[in-house]
């Protein structure tokens, strides 16, 4: 099967990073990640992102970077994450779907939250490329 992308938001404001904290399904929920969601047919993964950030977070936001790589979730969908910052004037995050709880960690509160396994890799990568 083709692969599918679900796009992460590595959103940045003032040296923390976002981390929300996941309401929905079951199996995922009570455990953190990268805000955003899957890429439709014909749409770009930076589009989805900026469409994902305003449907779940309300919050506008300008995707900056690609960070290398790609992370396998459930078949067929792999994990990108982009860098991203709050456009001036963009509302304050707000777990408005699909998450109960929001986040803005420092860089030595990271790894205080419990994130998905499969988004441990790709937010150490995140890091990284940030140089946080
Ligand atoms: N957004 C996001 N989803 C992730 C991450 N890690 C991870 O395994 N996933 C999974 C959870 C979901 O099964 C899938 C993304 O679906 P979603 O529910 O966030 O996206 P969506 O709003 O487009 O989905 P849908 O409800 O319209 O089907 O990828 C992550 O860091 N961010």
């Amino acid at each position: 099967m083709t692969e599918r992308i679900v796009v992460g938001a590595a959103l940045v404001d003032g040296g923390r990073l976002l981390a929300a904290r996941r309401s929905a399904p079951v199996e995922l929920a009570g455990r953190w990640e990268l805000p955003g969601g899957k890429v439709e047919a014909g749409e770009t993964p930076e589009a989805a992102l900026v469409r994902e950030l305003r449907e779940e977070l309300g919050v506008a936001v300008e995707p900056g970077e690609r960070v290398p790589g790609q992370w396998p979730l459930k078949s067929p969908y792999v994990l990108q994450v982009w860098t991203a910052r709050l456009l001036p004037g963009s509302a304050a995050p707000e777990p408005l779907q699909d998450h109960d709880a929001l986040r803005w960690l420092a860089p030595a509160e990271i790894w205080d939250v419990a994130w998905l396994e499969q988004d441990v890799p790709a937010v150490r990568r995140t890091l990284a490329q940030l140089g946080l």
